[in-house]
């Protein structure tokens, strides 16, 4: 954060009105009261207009705050921006739930688009289109670094060619084991393996409440 006189609980509030800008913006509201904020955000009308005051003279009495500026503001003090262009490989089951969910564009940035080998699987899904995967290196977003792994073959081909476009993250769901070259960064979502460890806790407890 780089505005060091706003007061630290003000700050910490300043991703929670950024995300519900965020929401409204998507909804395509343009203009929004404090009031109207406090009831999405829960946090006091005159809280937000103090809150909001350390930003400057942003809004006009009766007029309320004008939605792209405050959001604009708030990226520039937060100093990140949430327009993550995401991709998703893999629109089969897991792919198509996480694409339907797609909500995280207010925090994170949004799946922009899809790629599966399956023509079936292609076209225009809740929102996204899937691409065949002949056209990843054409359809890719400029920018994209961060791709969703829900694929079910050919995992380190899929993983060399996402390599070569510029992906530097990964979310893997796919239970199988690739290299990537340094600079890569790897995160595994596994349920199976998070149930296991649940089972070995749980197993672990019952144990110690036997002994006692
Ligand atoms: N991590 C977890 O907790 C978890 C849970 C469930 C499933 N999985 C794994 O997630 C993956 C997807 O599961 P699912 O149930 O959605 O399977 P699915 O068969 O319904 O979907 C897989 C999709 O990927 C496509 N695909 C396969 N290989 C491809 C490739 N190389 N390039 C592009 N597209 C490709 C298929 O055409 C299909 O549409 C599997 O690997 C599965 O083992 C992980």
């Amino acid at each position: 954060m780089r505005n060091i006189d706003v007061p630290k609980a003000t700050l910490h509030r300043y991703p929670i009105y950024l995300k519900a800008l965020r929401r409204l913006q998507k909804n395509g509201v343009e203009r929004v009261m404090s009031k109207e904020l406090a009831n999405l955000v829960d946090i006091e009308p005159t809280t937000i207009r103090r809150d909001f005051s350390f930003l400057g003279n942003l809004g006009k009495q009766g007029y309320g705050y004008d939605v792209d500026r405050l959001i604009e503001i708030f990226n520039a003090q937060l100093g990140v921006d949430f327009d993550e262009k995401i991709i998703l490989v893999g629109a089969g089951n897991l792919g198509r739930a996480l694409i339907n969910y797609n909500k995280w564009d207010y925090v994170v940035g949004e799946i922009a688009c899809a790629f599966d080998v399956d023509p079936d699987k292609c076209g225009e899904k809740f929102g996204v289109e899937v691409y065949p995967m002949e056209q990843l290196e054409q359809k890719i977003p400029d920018g994209c670094r961060i791709a969703i792994l829900t694929i079910s073959h050919d995992v380190q081909e899929t993983v060399d060619r996402l390599v070569a476009c510029g992906i530097k993250g990964i979310v893997d769901f796919t239970h199988q084991h690739f290299k990537v070259p340094k600079g890569v960064v790897i995160k595994v979502v596994d349920v199976v393996s998070s149930i296991q460890e649940l089972v070995f806790q749980t197993n672990s407890f019952d144990e110690k409440t036997k002994k006692q």
